[in-house]
Order: structure tokens, then C-alpha cells, then sequence
């Protein structure tokens, strides 16, 4: 058994190899060791192999989910290998086999999964200077390919937040990225297969109607990510069918630090609410909540898609969303039971669950309004072949929630499985009849005939009455009070009863794989219609958000524009209203060709932060094409979202705050163009003050001159109001506080309404006493604060803070020079002397 074992663990090296045997899975060696450390279960040794005691340890069959669920969460692969052979028939051990390995990025299994997200197997491969990515949704056939550069790479990592990742074994470690990490042999990251694999996978000659001929770095990624898949599942992936590639210049840019600073999808602290996603998503399913975050995170620079949807959620508005809404709360997760027929690994439930679905959708076309594209498109798809409805007839009312437990076909289905199931059921008529026959022969009135598990069928026999059991009586077992018996008769009883009981398990067993089977064909319509719901449920949630918070539609002019009216932060509003914490004041954004570039400064707590995020999240939110929380909004072309707010130190990356300030800073200076949105929160902060004020000043002339991005710069250093004086781009703006008639005029009102020009002053020492700060510190503060003022507009140097950047001096070499006398073109291999062109290229662009 442990030659068994031994091969297939080297088949599976990578992963925990769960060994069943009986009621247990068992792991050895190693694999034992770590699974004792990792789940706390016990270690023990039984026997010797090759003169050492085997180290094992074991879970139970029926706990494996939770197990694996452990295992799966910690970034473990494991294999479970079955007893494939007959336990009957074999000769030395049975043979068992790896029926399925599971991995983070490949789990199925309902239990494993979250309900509204959606887990994926991520694949990147590096060919020269561009990435290649290729994903896949398990457990809902969807699958992605694109490219990007080694600047881009970190966004789409936080955009797809994938639950695993296969690499060469080449890839570095990209802070921040949860993912588990799986390394492929790099022969398996091959472009001309993985072109063949894909063309394969969606049986089609080329991929030009994919529009994905043309990514050989990304075909490679395919290459690995397939077999890898095919492997994990032990069978090929029917249900993939379909491909989207995506391609950089067609998303709103949301870099990670955009993502993370706008509480998208996750909060700061890493929690799932509150966030704009759980603000939105009230929608009645899985599937749409999984489109929702979809859509949220993957927004589009082009304007149709979100045309479209904005037309379809104003149909919805004219007609009634909640009939639909409520239609849709029936629904079961098609995708994933899609999924799970491909991957034959559906429960019963799961396809009665599909049944009902199918039975619902005639009341759910009938609520579901048409009259825009997108609506008539979606309508379209709620019609599956009534083949699919006609297989599931099959199925029983309620069956079973596992095959194994029988009573999962339908009465009338198949005459055999009838004729079995009949035998088992006059069982019972049978054994009363034999049990008084039994009684009137042998005179003992308490005779009873019974049945367990473990013997069978017996007669059981009170120790008093032993001395009347006829001679035909053979004894199976002695009891403290009773003796048990079997006969003749009730022996041939039992083996008709228990074969035909298994025969009827067998049978059933047939017909349920061959309906499986049978389904196959439909698994693109069934796919076909999973996204259809999908889509209606999440145009459903949008229209009923819209309706419920008050937002309006957005309108997209083709020229530089971004005018909100009466803007307002959706979660912030949420919660106030929770909370009781008064109204949300709404505040306008008007930017255009002519003004670029907003200076905001006012008050800590003034509410300048919670005016740039409704900012980005109105943009966003227009994009998605979703309704947005203003009176009115008016947007011109957007193709990212950039944000530099505030400062968690990355003590994990060793970075100090300053320096992922400046990073992050850096960042948005090489990539915001003039469609960018980009929020600067109190850049320069984190240094000293000349620093600081130095570098914000270099840093917004940078934005207004070369960028040209519509920019909010918040500010506490005053003397960067003076900046619009000196930029025509940009004006100043700043968040209104009111003195309120408090002890020594430090009281302090927030009135969080944004209004032209600079803010008078700095309500700093106020808002510290609010705080709670000792009365004697704060005092001492407003001295030293007055003498500060007093002594530094008495000296204030003239120094232009927003001057046109010197020319390097002469005889200083330039960061290209230097990059130019730092190669060795002796040393350089064909690939680094690429690398190095494109470097010298960027910074030639940058100089
Ligand atoms: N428009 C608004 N209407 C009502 N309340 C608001 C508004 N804007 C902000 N607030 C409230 O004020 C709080 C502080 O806002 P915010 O963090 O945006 O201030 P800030 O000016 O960025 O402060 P700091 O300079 O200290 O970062 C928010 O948590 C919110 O409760």
C-alpha cells in the first residue's frame, strides 16, 4: 500500500495528497506533518515502511469540506485520491486514484466558494517587455486574456484580485497581492500552444472573432492556465466556451492605490462593508452580485456599454423594476450549477434548484421590460431549449441531497428502477406478515423480527422464552437479555431485499450520470442564460439604487468636461443617515477645458477628502453605467482615475510613509493624461514643511502644465493658494467653516459646503481642542502659532514656489546619460539589450 501511495504522491508532489482509506483520508510523511501544523489534528505512526514507523495522520470522510475549506484558505493544493477498484474483488490493496485536486484558484465546490464573488485562476507569463495574462472563473467558464507592461502589471493583479496565480517560477513577489502563488514548469508557458489550446477549448479555427489574435504573451499565459485547469479537474472545461480579451486602453485606469482609496470593493482596513459595492449590491443573486463587482471594477472608456445599461435602467424605471426583482429572488445560481454539470460534478439539489429556475423563467420574462437593446437582447436569452426542462422531469420532487442516499430519480422514470424500488417497499408488509406467522408457530408472544446495519435481518428471542425457539432457528448473536436468530427463510429474505436495495442505488446512479450526460449539450445555452439573469438581476440592483437614494443619470459629451451638480459621497450619505448624523451637504464640481484644476483647502475635518472621493466614485459610477449621487452630472471622456490620499505606512514593504507618498506620487506623474481624473490629498505632508510645500508646488505645476489632467489638490499649505494666480488652469476652492461663539473663539462649526477663493485661515489648534488636546497645551499652541505668523510674514522670502523647472546644470549628466554610461553592450544578452532600448526610450519620453 505504500508503493501505492508513494507513486501517487510523486505524481503530485506539489500538493497534500489525501489517501482514502475506509472512513478516513490519510495523509503520510510530510504531507502529515504540515497538515498536523496547519489544521491541528493529530500525528500518529503505525508500522514500518523501508525500516522507519509511517508518520500519518487522518479526516474523517464526512468532515473533508470544512477541512478542505481550511486547507483552500491557507493557499494549500491538496489531491484527494479515491478507491477506485472493488474492495471485493482486489488483490492487495485497492486501487486508488487522484480523482481531483483542489487548489485556491480551482475550487467548485459549492461549500468553497463565496457566494458573491467570483474566484479566479490567474496566469501571467513575461515575454520581453510585456506581460501576458490569461484568467478563468472555474465555476463560471469565464475566461480573460490581455497584455500589459510591467506599469500596469500591479493594476490588473488588484483589479482581477485572482485566488491564485501560475507563474514560470520566474515572477517576483508583487507586494500586496494575496493571491497563492503556483510555479509551472516554464515549458508549459508555450504562445503556439496555447493558441491551439484556446482555439481548441472554443472550438473554433482562429481567435480573430475574439479579437485576441494578436497576444502571443497572453496565449502563452493561456498555455499553462488551461492544462493547469484541465488537470486540477481531471476532464476537459465544456463549459468554457466564450473569451473576452481586454485590453488596457479600453478600462478606466483604476490603478491599486485607487481601488484601495476609494473603498470600491474593500474598506481601508481590508473589511467588505462599508463600501461603495455594499452600498450598491442589492441584488437577489449571486450571479448578479458577482456581474456587479464585475462591472465596478472593470469600468469602460468607451461610453456604449454604459449607454446601454443607463438605457435599460431608465426602461426600468418607466416600467416597475420590482416585479422583476422579485421574479429574480427565486432564481438558483445557474452559472455555478452550469459549471458543475460540465464538471459532472452537480448535486441533485442543485439541479432541481435549475428546474424550478426553468419553471420560473415564463413569470420572469413576463416582469423582465423591453424596448432597449440591451433589454431585448437579455429578454432573448430566457428562453432555453425546453429540452432542458424536459431532462430534469427525471428528477424526483425533493430527491436526495446526495446520490449515494438514493431517491433522486422520479417515480415512472424507468421501469426497472420502479420494479426495484417496489421490492424494498413491500419489505416491511413482508417482515410483519413472517413476525406473526413466527409468533402463532412458536408461541412466544414477544418474538420480534428486526433489522441493523451490521447483522441484518434477525429474529429477536427474550432470554426466557429461549427454551421454545424451533430447531430451524440458527443463533447470530447473544445479547445480555435476548438471543438472535436467523432462518432460512429470512435469510433468503435478506439477500432479495439488500441486492435489490443496492441494485435500485446502482440503477439510480445509471440514470443520473446519463442525465448529466444528456444535459451536456445545452451548456452554452445554459451559460447563455446564467449571464442573462446575471445582467437583468444587476440592471435591476442599479435601478432600484438609483431610485431609492436619489441619483441621476449621467450625460457624456465627447469634449474635456466634468460638471457634477449637487454631488454627493454615497457612502458617507448612507451613513450619516444611519447613523443620524444630519444631512449630507452636496456640493457642485465643475471643471472643463479652460479650468483643469481645483486648489482646495479649509479645515482637518472640513470634509475636502469626502469632496475629491464623490468626485472619483461619480466618474466611476458613470462609467459602470450606474445612475450617480448628484441633481445633474456631465462628463466628458475619462480614461483613469488616479488617487494619492492618505498615508498608511507599508512597514510590511519597508517603505516609510514619505516614501510611498512619493512613489505613489510618481506614479500618477508618468501615467495621468489630460482625460485623467487625479486626487492629490495633502501631498508633501509627510516631510518637512519646506520639503513638503517645495515638492507639492513642483508637483501641481507638473499636473497643470504637462499632465494637464483634471486635478483636486487638496492642501494645507496656504502658500499654494497663490497658485492659480499664476496658472490659468487652476482655481482655488475651499471647504467653508463657521467661528462659532465658543469660549476664546475656538469653537468651531463645519458647515462641509465647498465655495469659492482660499480659506481665510487654519482652524488646526480648533480642531486639536476638539480633539480633547489639555487646555494648557492648546493654549501654549496658539502662542507659538501667532508668533510663527507673525515672525514669517515678517520675512516671507519671494521665492516662486511654481517656476518652470531649471535646465539640468551644464556638465551634470542627465538620468538618460547616465543610463546610457551604465550599459556594457559586451555583456548584454539579446533580451536585456530589448529591455534596455525600452528603458531609454521611457526616459528620453520622461527628460
Ligand atoms: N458634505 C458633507 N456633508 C456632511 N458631512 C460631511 C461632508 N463632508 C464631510 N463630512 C463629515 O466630515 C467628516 C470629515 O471629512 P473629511 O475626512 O473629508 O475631512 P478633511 O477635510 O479631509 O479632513 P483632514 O484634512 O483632516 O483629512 C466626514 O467623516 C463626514 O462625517
Amino acid at each position: 500500500m505504500m508503493q501505492q501511495y508513494l507513486r501517487i504522491k510523486a505524481q503530485h508532489a506539489d500538493a497534500l495528497v489525501l489517501y482514502r482509506m475506509g472512513d478516513f483520508y490519510e495523509l503520510f510523511y510530510d504531507d502529515a506533518r504540515r497538515a498536523h501544523r496547519l489544521l491541528d489534528i493529530t500525528l500518529t505512526t503505525r508500522g514500518q515502511s523501508a525500516g522507519e514507523p509511517v508518520v500519518m495522520a487522518g479526516v474523517p470522510v464526512h468532515a473533508l469540506e470544512s477541512y478542505l475549506a481550511r486547507l483552500i484558505k491557507l493557499g494549500e493544493a491538496v489531491a484527494i485520491a479515491e478507491q477506485v477498484g472493488d474492495v471485493a474483488t482486489a488483490k492487495g490493496p485497492v486501487e486508488r486514484k487522484v480523482v481531483r485536486v483542489v487548489t485556491p484558484g480551482t475550487v467548485t465546490d459549492t461549500e468553497l466558494l463565496a457566494d458573491r464573488a467570483d474566484t479566479l485562476l490567474l496566469a501571467v507569463h513575461r515575454v520581453r517587455a510585456t506581460w501576458g495574462l490569461a484568467w478563468l472563473g472555474l465555476s463560471s467558464g469565464r475566461l480573460g486574456l490581455s497584455e500589459c507592461s510591467d506599469d500596469e502589471l500591479p493594476g490588473w493583479l488588484a483589479r482581477l484580485a485572482p485566488a491564485e496565480i501560475l507563474h514560470d517560477g520566474t515572477a517576483p513577489a508583487w507586494p500586496g497581492v494575496a493571491a497563492a502563488r503556483t510555479s509551472r514548469p516554464a515549458w508549459q508557458f508555450e504562445s503556439a500552444l496555447g493558441l491551439k489550446k484556446l482555439c481548441a477549448q472554443l472550438q473554433v479555427q482562429s481567435l480573430a472573432g475574439f479579437n485576441a489574435q494578436d497576444l502571443p504573451a497572453a496565449h502563452a499565459a493561456a498555455a499553462a492556465l488551461l492544462s493547469f485547469a484541465e488537470h486540477t479537474q481531471g476532464r476537459a472545461l465544456d463549459h468554457v466556451r466564450t473569451l473576452q480579451v481586454q485590453r488596457a486602453t479600453d478600462l478606466v485606469d483604476l490603478p491599486p492605490a485607487t481601488l484601495r482609496n476609494l473603498e470600491i470593493v474593500q474598506t481601508l482596513r481590508g473589511e467588505d462593508a462599508p463600501t461603495l459595492l455594499s452600498l450598491l449590491d442589492t441584488c437577489r443573486t449571486g450571479m448578479g452580485s458577482r456581474t456587479l463587482r464585475q462591472w465596478l471594477t472593470q469600468p469602460l472608456r468607451e461610453r456604449r456599454t454604459a449607454t446601454e445599461r443607463l438605457d435599460a435602467i431608465g426602461a426600468l424605471h418607466a416600467a416597475g423594476f420590482a416585479p422583476l426583482r422579485e421574479a429574480l429572488a427565486g432564481v438558483s445560481d445557474v452559472e455555478r450549477i452550469t459549471a458543475r454539470i460540465a464538471l459532472r460534478s452537480v448535486r441533485p439539489r442543485e439541479l432541481t434548484g435549475l428546474r424550478d429556475t426553468l419553471a420560473a423563467l415564463p413569470a420572469l420574462r413576463a416582469a423582465a421590460p423591453q424596448g432597449t437593446p440591451l433589454l431585448d437582447a437579455l429578454h432573448g436569452a430566457l428562453t432555453p431549449d425546453a429540452g432542458i426542462a424536459e431532462l430534469l422531469q427525471a428528477l424526483a420532487a425533493e430527491p436526495a441531497v446526495l446520490l449515494r442516499d438514493g431517491g433522486v430519480i422520479a417515480e415512472g422514470v424507468d421501469a426497472e428502477l420502479d420494479e426495484l424500488r417496489a421490492i424494498g417497499a413491500n419489505c416491511d408488509a413482508f417482515l410483519l406478515e413472517l413476525e406473526a406467522r413466527e409468533r402463532a408457530r412458536t408461541g412466544i408472544a414477544n418474538l420480534r423480527v428486526m433489522f441493523n446495519k451490521v447483522h441484518g435481518f434477525y429474529i429477536e428471542v427474550t432470554a426466557s422464552n429461549v427454551g421454545k425457539v424451533p430447531a430451524d432457528y440458527q443463533r447470530r448473536q447473544t445479547m445480555k437479555n435476548a438471543e438472535r436468530y436467523i432462518t432460512p427463510e429470512l435469510k433468503a429474505f435478506e439477500d432479495k431485499a439488500l441486492s435489490a436495495q443496492e441494485r435500485s442505488l446502482a440503477r439510480e446512479k445509471w440514470l443520473y450520470e446519463n442525465l448529466v450526460d444528456a444535459l451536456q449539450a445545452f451548456l452554452a445555452e445554459l451559460g447563455a442564460l446564467a449571464r442573462a439573469l446575471a445582467s437583468l438581476d444587476a440592471l435591476g440592483c442599479l435601478a432600484e439604487r438609483a431610485a431609492t437614494l436619489r441619483w441621476c443619470r449621467p450625460e457624456f459629451v465627447p469634449y474635456p468636461c466634468l460638471q457634477i451638480e449637487d454631488g454627493r459621497h454615497p457612502v458617507v450619505e448612507a451613513r450619516l443617515a444611519e447613523t443620524g448624523g444630519g444631512a449630507f451637504i452636496a456640493n457642485h464640481c465643475r471643471l472643463d477645458a479652460k479650468t483643469r484644476m481645483l486648489v482646495i483647502t479649509g479645515p482637518n475635518m472640513g470634509g475636502k477628502s469626502t469632496y475629491m472621493r464623490q468626485v472619483a466614485l461619480i466618474v466611476l459610477l458613470a462609467a459602470v453605467g450606474s445612475c450617480v449621487p448628484a441633481s445633474a452630472c456631465r462628463l466628458g471622456p475619462i480614461d483613469a482615475i488616479h488617487t494619492r490620499i492618505g498615508a498608511a505606512d507599508d512597514l510590511a514593504n519597508a517603505q516609510s510613509t514619505f516614501m510611498l507618498e512619493m512613489t505613489e506620487a510618481a506614479a500618477i506623474v508618468h501615467a495621468a493624461t489630460e482625460h485623467s481624473l487625479v486626487l492629490m490629498d495633502e501631498i508633501g505632508r509627510g516631510t518637512s514643511t519646506f520639503d513638503g510645500l517645495a515638492l507639492a508646488g513642483a508637483i501641481a505645476s507638473h499636473l497643470h502644465d504637462r499632465n494637464k489632467a483634471f486635478t483636486l489638490f487638496a492642501t494645507h499649505y496656504f502658500e499654494l493658494t497663490a497658485f492659480p494666480e499664476k496658472h490659468a488652469g487652476a482655481m482655488n476652492v475651499h471647504v467653508s467653516a463657521a467661528e462659532a461663539a465658543g469660549a476664546g473663539g475656538d469653537g468651531i462649526v463645519f458647515l462641509h459646503q465647498i465655495e469659492p477663493g482660499p480659506a481665510s485661515r487654519s482652524y488646526g489648534v480648533q480642531v486639536a481642542r476638539l480633539a480633547g488636546m489639555p487646555a494648557p497645551l492648546i493654549r501654549q499652541a496658539r502662542a507659538a502659532l501667532e508668533a510663527l505668523e507673525a515672525s514669517s510674514s515678517a520675512q516671507q522670502a519671494q521665492v516662486d514656489l511654481f517656476a518652470a523647472p531649471p535646465a539640468a546644470p551644464a556638465g551634470e549628466p542627465s538620468a538618460l546619460d547616465q543610463a546610457i554610461e551604465a550599459l556594457d553592450p559586451d555583456t548584454l544578452s539579446p533580451r536585456d539589450a530589448l529591455d534596455a532600448l525600452y528603458r531609454l526610450k521611457k526616459l528620453k519620453k520622461e527628460s
